[in-house]
């Protein structure tokens, strides 16, 4: 069902400095920030020859990140991301295994402009997953 890992994503406090530290002391190819309102985040995209690194920094006030970061004010590892052929497929079938898909269960549309869903880290070793309809 999963297939090729879309991105890992690290959840900073200050995205630019983050931005510039790949870009300047790791020489990474860095997007510029995009503001993702009705996810709560700005996210930067690290391309990569074989997948991307996603840096999340808050945005609003109820930013589902905001606590992640309290605890981890250094930042962290948030999510991985994985990518799967039919994500209403892939969510009905994880349900059937018990699996909590966050949310409603309805895919939203991410970052790169595909259906997202998250499943809870509780339930997949302490890792916080997203899916990506490929
Ligand atoms: C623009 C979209 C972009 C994209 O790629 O397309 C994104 O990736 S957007 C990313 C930001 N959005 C989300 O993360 C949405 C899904 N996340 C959530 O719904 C929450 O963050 C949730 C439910 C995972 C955690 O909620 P909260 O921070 O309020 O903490 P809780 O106390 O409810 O957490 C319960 C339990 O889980 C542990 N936890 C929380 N976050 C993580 C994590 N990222 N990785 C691993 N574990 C996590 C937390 O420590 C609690 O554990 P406990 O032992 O009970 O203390
Ligand atoms: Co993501």
């Amino acid at each position: 069902m999963i297939g090729r890992l879309n991105h890992v994503a690290i959840a900073v406090t200050n995205i630019d400095a983050a931005s510039a530290l790949y870009r300047d002391t790791l020489g990474a190819d860095v997007s510029p920030p995009t503001d993702q309102p009705e996810h709560g985040v700005t996210v930067v995209f690290v391309n990569l020859p074989n997948t991307k690194i996603e840096f999340l920094q808050p945005l609003g006030e109820n930013s589902p990140i905001a606590k992640f970061l309290e605890k981890n004010p250094d930042g962290g590892i948030h999510h991985v991301c994985y990518e799967v052929d039919d994500i209403l497929a892939a969510r009905d079938r994880l349900k059937a295994t018990g699996a909590r898909v966050l949310g409603d269960g309805t895919p939203r549309i991410g970052a790169h402009g595909k259906p997202v869903l998250f499943l809870h880290p509780k339930d997949f070793n302490g890792t916080l997953v997203e899916l990506e309809q490929a």
